[in-house]
């Protein structure tokens, strides 16, 4: 795989939608659908949730409000509260971890489960990730979802105002940025914004996910190295931030550990693909 183009790869944080997105390498190229054959296509929304008892109902609820929205499903990962009780109290499907596998195991169990319940006669429904602590702001994702729906863009990741209350100084948020901007091209607004729709191939493409909170920062790397198109779309959301105390700063040294490791990996990898097609270009042609 050729490196991508700098930043045309993906829309430049557009006002309601995708910019245009150039033509990409036949290599590369996520084949774009026909218009038409979305017209039934439907949406899953999957919520990773971890103790989130006190907001998952009100996120539930909204949730069930988007458009073309027909399935909610919390992956519990393996909460100690009633989140998996609220959950379905409040109407969504649930299924849980036993234990704490961390927010990308719990996407992954989404998009498996997700995927049993797509009909082998239908188009698979595109994806809707959210957290689970949007609480009424969850409907405000809606947005999301026709530039994926309408064949526009692959992915569409929600980019969140300012949030009361946010004691992060930028350090994760900016390390992650600048290393999606070395290694795509592109560089995206909020780079860890976990409200993310997207296509199932662009899913699949997208696995095995990076661990942890490694998971936006890998996923947007592999799908934008791998052609696929990526655009930011404001979303008005509001989510617990974390705070500038112990326990605030204790989460982004975690982000921050899973995001480097994650990163670390996919210039590993991009090291070795270019070592790879430099020692392949200078092979000599095989003779019969
Ligand atoms: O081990 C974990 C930690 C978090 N989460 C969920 O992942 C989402 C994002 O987590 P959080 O809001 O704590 O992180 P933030 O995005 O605020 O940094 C939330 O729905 C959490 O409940 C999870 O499923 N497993
Ligand atoms: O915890 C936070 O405050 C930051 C990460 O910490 P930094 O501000 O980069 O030190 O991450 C959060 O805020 C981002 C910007 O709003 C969101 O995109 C992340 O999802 C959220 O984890």
């Amino acid at each position: 795989m050729t490196p991508p183009a700098p930043a045309d790869r993906a829309g430049d944080k557009p006002a309601t939608g995708p910019t245009d997105t150039p033509e990409r390498p036949e290599a590369e190229t996520a084949k774009p659908r026909a218009r038409g054959s979305r017209v039934r296509q439907r949406v899953a929304v999957i919520i990773p949730a971890k103790d989130e008892s006190r907001r998952i109902a009100a996120t539930v609820r909204s949730a069930k409000a988007i458009p073309h929205v027909d399935l909610v499903l919390v992956v519990d990962d393996g909460s100690e509260d009633n989140t998996q009780h609220v959950a379905r109290e409040a109407g969504a499907v649930v299924v849980r971890h036993s234990h704490n596998r961390g927010k990308a195991a719990a996407m992954e169990t989404g998009a498996a489960v997700v995927a049993m319940r797509d009909a082998p006669d239908r188009p698979a429904r595109v994806l809707l990730f959210i957290d689970g602590d949007l609480a009424e702001t969850a409907v405000n994702t809606a947005p999301l979802v026709p530039p994926v729906l309408e064949g526009h863009t692959d992915l569409a990741i929600a980019n969140l105002p300012p949030q009361p209350g946010a004691g992060g100084r930028g350090i994760v948020v900016g390390a992650a940025r600048r290393a999606i901007a070395s290694l795509t091209g592109w560089t995206p607004n909020q780079p860890l914004s976990g409200m993310r729709c997207l296509t199932r191939e662009a899913f699949e493409a997208a696995t095995p996910l990076a661990h942890g909170w490694g998971v936006e920062t890998g996923m947007t790397i592999d799908l934008l190295r791998q052609g696929f198109r990526v655009v930011e779309v404001p979303c008005d959301l509001r989510h617990r931030p974390s705070g500038g105390d112990l326990r605030g700063q204790l989460h982004r040294a975690a982000q921050y550990r899973d995001v480097q490791l994650a990163v670390n990996a996919r210039r590993v990898r991009a090291a070795a693909g270019a070592v790879r097609r430099s020692v392949s270009a200078k092979q000599p042609p095989t003779h019969r």
